[in-house]
């Protein structure tokens, strides 16, 4: 029967009892009735409409876990705050005569798609297809998502089952009739499911009887809420980033450049943690027998479109459901193809993530506090340690943003809005999460310490550009915060992205001479970008566009104007300075930004082109390793690492003296760090000129205080 709790045997035989024949209403007090009918999981169920003929029921044969009190069943989405259906205005549908005649150039919701490719062996139906016989045959065909008739009715074609494009389907505004073909998840769930104990993973989903191949299942449900909201929710779950697994990015239609402004972006998400149906409880495998759809019934709303889990391979009644929260999906929300090493790596690390997952809930769930509606018995030390543990998590990630991490839902140009991958380096959910992450190694090639070098650069290129500060514990300070700056994982992840774009457009930097040249000739229009940057700073909307304009490849001279942007060396660099700078500036007011105050443009763009020189030399000598980014966890160590190394320095004197003071923050004196002498055996110090070698850009309207010397080209080591 499915009743697998106290709570819902109780609410079972309530019901029972008022509902049997001569039974009176009066036996249990009405409003008892409806609270328990509230927090009942088998009543919701039994609420469903397919409760008769396709029921979902709930079993544990296995230990006292029972679904969570704050779990509640539901069997149609339900619309967050901000989240809207289409106006009636802007709906419309098919107005086909017959069924059949939807697969016809005529049908409305069939319009995004192509016309049937003959050549499909999946499509051999239409060769004695009768529909459309009314003249319509004539017609070109659309290509149907699914079988229309004959032993594969009803089922999804193997060639859509292979890609992920949408499924478009007819729906209540359509003339045609329920039956039509072309409704499938329309229709709803035609399988009875089951929620069963997993020994090891929760709960988990499975079906009493035998599933084909193409064949629907159910959706995904839950509530519709805004990216903004999911972020929120992400930032305050209990669960932390873990959270991600239950949010599902409504993302099948977003464009950037959409005239749809709700499908411009950021997408809607669904969060199934709370409110969901029976699909919510199904495990994830990297070699699932179900996967996931984007759904389109009227095409106005497709902003909420629906997600359906169809029925990849052939299901045995009883084996467990499964689909890839993965599913080939790539950082950049590009398709990887399932099954290569990038996916199965990516795949098992979801499954990493869970065994840690799994500790936490499967002893939550089994606990008693997880019923606390009727247990009076104190918590368990475990789940009291538990609770200590998310606690200290959640206060962990609140002290991080107090300290300088940026919220993960804020972009850096400043528009909440922004899809633009470079913009959203502080996400850590999805598609947004850093592929790779930038660590030191403890020492270089050569065998000189890595932190030792960092420290010597920042060093150098503060007493280079600040020569008139006296105070030796006034340039350690500069120095330091200098270095925590050209460290932070924003700057990392700006100099991963300039490697990933240089690769992709082929730009080989291997000689140095073709870095600084590049460089070079970005200098004079990034110093002006800066200026024009201060000059914006009230006007929120010029200061994006200039921002997105330089964050982007751009037509290029001579190209007409309908060709697609191109990159270039220049712009590739204008993106890694522009990142870094806007992360500078990002929240000036917080006290780390202040200490990164750079004063005049030219200062910001001697100081971020000698930060790309040196990690382009530090790459070099090995002195980094890149590591797949797991989970949004390994983000946010990466996080604490530096807030943990580079702490805020307190304002009073006494204990900036001390702090400046400790051993581990002062560098060594110049020159003399183990192995290396900087000045003769490299003679350079990032993109900064030193006396000997004069700035690395100059024309005459940039001139500065030392500028005298002659430009240098270095005779750097090459890589
Ligand atoms: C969407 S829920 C699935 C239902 C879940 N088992 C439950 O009891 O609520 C996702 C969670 O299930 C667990 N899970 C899913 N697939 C898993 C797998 N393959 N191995 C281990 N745990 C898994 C993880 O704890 C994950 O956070």
């Amino acid at each position: 029967m499915g009743l697998a709790s106290l709570t819902e045997w109780r609410a079972y035989l309530t019901a029972a009892l008022t509902e049997a024949p001569g039974k009176s209403q009066s036996l249990i007090s009405i409003q008892e009735h409806a609270a328990e009918r509230e927090s009942c999981h088998f009543c919701q169920l039994r609420a469903f409409s397919t409760h008769k003929d396709t029921p979902v029921s709930v079993v544990n044969a296995l230990d006292r876990a029972v679904i969570s009190p704050n779990f509640r069943f539901i069997d149609c989405m339900v619309l967050g705050e901000g989240v809207e259906p289409a106006e009636d205005s802007f709906r419309s549908g098919c107005s086909c005569e017959r069924d059949g005649d939807c697969q016809f150039m005529g049908c409305h919701c069939l319009a995004d798609l192509g016309d049937l490719e003959s050549s499909s062996a999946d499509e051999d139906e239409y060769q004695d297809d009768n529909y459309g016989a009314n003249g319509h045959g004539k017609g070109k065909k659309k290509v149907y998502a699914y079988h229309s008739h004959g032993a594969k009715k009803g089922l999804l074609r193997s060639k859509m089952l292979d890609s992920k494009e949408p499924l478009y389907e007819c729906h209540a505004g359509c003339s045609c009739s329920k039956d039509c073909p072309n409704r499938v998840v329309e229709r709803g769930r035609t399988i009875p499911l089951q929620i069963f104990r997993t020994p090891d993973r929760g709960w988990g989903v499975h079906a009493q009887v035998a599933i084909k191949k193409g064949q629907f299942v159910d959706r995904y449900l839950g509530e519709i809420i805004t990216s903004a909201e999911a972020d929120r929710r992400r930032a305050a779950s209990a669960i932390s980033q873990r959270k991600d697994v239950y949010l599902f990015a409504l993302d099948k239609f977003t464009n950037p450049e959409s005239l749809d402004p709700r499908l411009k972006g950021p997408p809607l998400e669904v969060d199934g943690e709370f409110l969901s149906g029976p699909t919510r409880f199904i495990n994830h495998s990297c070699d699932p027998n179900l996967r996931i759809f984007a759904r389109v019934g009227d095409h106005a709303d497709k902003h909420i479109h629906d997600l359906a889990l169809f029925a990849i391979r052939e299901i045995a009644a009883g084996e467990e459901l499964t689909f890839d929260y993965v599913d080939g999906v790539t950082e950049d929300g590009a398709e990887m193809e399932r099954g290569n090493g990038a996916h199965m790596t990516k795949c098992r690390d979801y499954i990493a993530l869970f065994l840690i997952d799994c500790v936490f809930f499967v002893q939550m769930d089994t606990s008693p506090q997880s019923s606390s509606h009727f247990s009076s018995s104190p918590p368990s030390p475990v789940a009291l340690t538990l609770r200590r543990h998310r606690r200290d998590e959640k206060r962990r990630l609140q002290e991080q943003y107090s300290l300088g991490r940026p919220f993960p839902s804020e972009r850096l140009c400043g528009n909440g809005d922004c899809l633009l991958r470079c913009c959203c380096v502080y996400k850590t959910t999805g598609i947004h999460l850093p592929w790779y992450i930038l660590i030191d190694r403890d020492e270089s090639e050569d065998g000189v310490l890595v932190k030792d070098i960092l420290t010597e650069f920042a060093y150098l290129v503060t007493t280079e550009v600040w020569p008139s500060i006296e105070k030796q514990s006034d340039v350690l300070l500069k120095a330091r915060s200098m270095e925590a700056f050209v460290s932070s994982p924003p700057v990392r992840a700006a100099y991963l992205d300039f490697q990933t774009v240089c690769q992709k457009n082929d730009f080989d930097f291997s000689i140095e001479s073709r870095l600084r040249e590049a460089l070079s000739s970005t200098m004079p229009q990034f110093r002006d970008l800066v200026t024009a940057l201060d000059a914006a700073e009230q006007d929120s909307q010029r200061t994006e566009m200039l921002i997105h304009r330089h964050l982007q490849p751009q037509q290029q001279p001579g190209q007409t104007p309908s060709g697609r942007p191109q990159w270039t060396q220049e712009s590739c660099i204008m993106r890694f300075l522009l990142t870094t700078e806007l992360w500078r500036r990002h929240g000036e007011k917080h006290m780390r930004q202040r200490n990164w105050a750079w004063e005049e443009p030219w200062m910001v763009a001697e100081l971020l082109s000698a930060v790309l020189l040196n990690y382009w030399l530090m790459d070099g000598e090995k002195c980094f390793a890149r590591e797949p980014m797991r989970s949004s966890e390994q983000y946010d160590e990466a996080w604490q690492d530096w807030l943990d190394k580079y702490p805020l320095l307190e304002e009073s004197g006494d204990e900036r003296e001390r702090r400046v003071t400790s051993p581990d923050l002062v560098p060594k004196p110049f020159g003399m760090i183990r192995g290396l002498d900087f000045e003769r055996e490299i003679g350079y110090v990032g993109g900064v000129g030193t006396a000997a070698r004069g700035p690395l850009w100059r024309d005459s309207s940039q001139r500065h205080e030392g500028d005298d010397e002659e430009e240098g080209d270095g005779g750097l080591p090459q890589h």
